[in-house]
């Protein structure tokens, strides 16, 4: 079976995949520090305790952590005898590379989440997903990945907030009720919140505007689903849309090698 690792700068998620469905996904924090044998402890615990007794003899790895990425090779060299695709490394074959400006080193997973989208939509959709920082991928009509934006992510700006403002405390996002906050927190989560469905309007419209073609947003990630409710900015929301583009990866690779 396919272990498929989507490694990102906050959290990595495993997930196991038998040819048809993902019959398991955990979560844990990225430290690049952690080991082989610690990651193969950790997942054989979690096997145990959802009784799955599989044999893992494929792994595929998207990593926006470059340094991590040598401890799960050696996890899948010593503990499942196999040795690992790497999407943007050269021997793992993409269908469709990215057209960008020569020399750029385009992050891992948005060319996973363009291979994902593109398979379940086809082309020319943008691509929007809230990790660590918040990508915006266009995909063309063929399926490549042929550019996008980077904003700072929901929790990533809240915390530059409290990190360089003395006075401001650590705050969770939330939809507020009103835009006017009384309290010190909720002005807070006013300006990220609201501020972020300006920025994913404006940033979508632009695209739109400046590619001239319908398009289709597709979203991804936690967080989602909580500005989807305020405002309609997303035509679908897809929580396992990096995942699904390792898959799409893998196989392709396996047929054409
Ligand atoms: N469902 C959720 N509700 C609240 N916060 C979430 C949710 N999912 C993810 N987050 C937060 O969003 C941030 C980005 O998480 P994640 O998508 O795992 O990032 P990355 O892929 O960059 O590691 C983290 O701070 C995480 O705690
Ligand atoms: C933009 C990112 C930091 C997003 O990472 P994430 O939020 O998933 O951890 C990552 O895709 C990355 O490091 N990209 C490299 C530069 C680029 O994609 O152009
Ligand atoms: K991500």
């Amino acid at each position: 079976m396919l272990l498929a690792i989507d490694c990102g700068n906050t959290n990595t998620v495993f997930s196991i995949w038998d040819g048809e469905s993902f019959i398991a996904t955990w979560r844990t924090s990225t430290e690049w520090q952690r080991t082989a044998d610690q990651y193969y402890v950790w997942l054989s615990t979690l096997m145990g305790v959802q009784k799955l007794d599989v044999t893992i003899d494929e792994v595929i790895i998207s990593s926006t952590v470059p340094r991590v990425v040598f401890n799960l090779r050696v996890l899948s060299d010593r503990y499942f005898n196999c040795r690992p695709l790497v999407v943007g490394k050269p021997d793992c074959l993409l269908e469709q590379p990215p057209r960008v400006d020569a020399g750029t080193a385009v992050g891992p997973d948005r060319i996973v989440n363009a291979a994902g989208a593109f398979d379940r939509h086809g082309g020319n959709l943008i691509v929007v997903d809230f990790g660590t920082a918040t990508t915006f991928d266009v995909v063309e009509t063929d399926g490549a990945y042929v550019g996008g934006v980077i904003a700072p992510g929901v929790n990533l700006s809240l915390e530059a907030l409290h990190n360089a403002a003395a006075a401001l405390p650590h705050v969770d996002i939330t939809m507020p009720q009103r835009v006017v906050g009384t309290n010190t927190v909720a002005c807070m989560q006013s300006g990220v919140f609201w501020g972020y469905i300006g920025l994913v309007r404006e940033i979508c419209a632009r695209i739109k505007a400046e590619r001239d073609t319908p398009m289709k947003v597709i979203a991804t990630g936690g967080l989602a689903p909580l500005f989807q409710q305020a405002s309609n900015l997303f035509d679908v929301f897809e929580e396992d849309l990096t995942m699904h583009g390792l898959t799409v990866i893998h196989k392709y690779n396996k047929e054409n090698t």
